[in-house]
């Protein structure tokens, strides 16, 4: 029997490619017939993708678009709903993957561990003696921008390192954690701030020159959520001026590039949108997106909607 076709809009990694193909004979949209396009009742995508209203107007008999990935900033979701076709993601089986990634983030940061690699390879260790010093993590105090599924799972993982922790969002969610209704004034209490807010245009630039001031010479910041989310000229300019200390970032406004200004600067540490990109993770999200793809195929409700 064959396997009902997808639209495939992105790449996936090959466990996560095996897996989709084990159900849907996938088909990206260089290869789709025009007949394919008529008859795709399935899209799959994934976060650094694009699903605008012409593609999905393209689309007359789509049924449920599955994103591998929690956000859906990408997708035009209210234009997909107009047209009754329901929006699947995979919120929490990501969760583990993405705060390791933010802690390592900041402790590379904290001891500025991509410089110190590049220090020994080079022989500067030899030739210059001591390397500059780091800050320690103990002591500090972090503030998380969005304190849902992933926020929670990096405070729960930095509590250890004996860090004072609060958190800025819409509502006060009465936890022990400290809550700041203003996202500036957690800035200036705080030596850290962690983003992992959705992206999308709430959210757009709310990283601004006042927030970075706040934060302060000595301060840093680790983005894990959007590229949207930080004004990244207002970074750039801070860090270059010297009125924010440091920054780790696993995502761009103008991925996959990253600002060039950014590469210049020694205080940085980059990652390339890996959040989610363990084998463990990227399958389970596909195991989730196959399971939503499924059952609303078969007329069943989804296992994980959109909100
Ligand atoms: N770097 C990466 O590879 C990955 C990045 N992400 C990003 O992380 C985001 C969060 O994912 P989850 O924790 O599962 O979502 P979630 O919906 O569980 O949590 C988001 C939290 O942000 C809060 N929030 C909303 N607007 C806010 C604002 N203006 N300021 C501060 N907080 C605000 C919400 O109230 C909520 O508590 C995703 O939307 C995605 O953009 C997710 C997975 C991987
Ligand atoms: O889940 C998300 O929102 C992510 O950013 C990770 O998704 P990805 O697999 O990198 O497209």
């Amino acid at each position: 029997m064959s396997l009902p076709a997808l639209l495939r809009i992105g790449a996936f990694p090959p466990v996560a490619h095996a897996l989709l193909s084990q159900h849907f004979t996938l088909v990206p949209p260089e290869e789709a017939s025009d007949a394919q396009w008529a008859a795709f009742q399935g899209l799959v995508t994934r976060s650094n993708q694009r699903v605008d209203p012409a593609l999905i107007d393209r689309l007359p008999a789509l049924r449920v678009i599955a994103t591998c990935g929690v956000g859906y900033d990408g997708i035009a979701v209210d234009h997909a709903r107009a047209r009754g076709v329901q929006v699947t993601h995979t919120p929490g089986v990501l969760d583990t993957a993405v705060a390791e990634l933010a802690v390592g983030l900041l402790l590379a940061l904290l001891r500025r561990l991509p410089a110190a690699d590049a220090f020994v390879r080079s022989d500067r260790w030899h030739r210059e003696g001591a390397f500059p010093l780091g800050a320690s993590l103990a002591g500090k105090r972090v503030g998380i921008v969005g304190l849902g599924r992933i926020g929670r799972a990096i405070a729960d993982r930095l509590a250890p390192f004996q860090v004072s922790l609060a958190y800025h969002g819409p509502t006060d969610q009465g936890l022990a954690l400290s809550y700041y209704p203003n996202l500036a004034a957690m800035a200036r209490d705080c030596d850290i701030l962690i983003v992992c807010c959705p992206g999308g245009a709430r959210t757009a630039g709310i990283i601004d020159a006042e927030v970075l001031a706040a934060l302060g010479p000595r301060g840093a910041l680790v983005n894990v959520s959007r590229g949207s989310v930080v004004d990244e000229a207002a970074l750039v300019q801070a860090l270059q001026a010297g009125t924010l200390g440091a920054a780790a970032l696993d995502v761009f406004q103008t991925e996959p590039t990253a600002n060039a200004a950014l590469l210049a600067l020694e205080q940085v540490v980059l990652a390339p949108h890996i959040g989610s990109a363990t084998e463990e993770t990227r399958l389970a999200m596909a195991e989730l997106a196959t399971a939503n793809l499924q059952a609303v195929l078969a007329g069943k409700p989804a296992l994980t909607p959109v909100p």
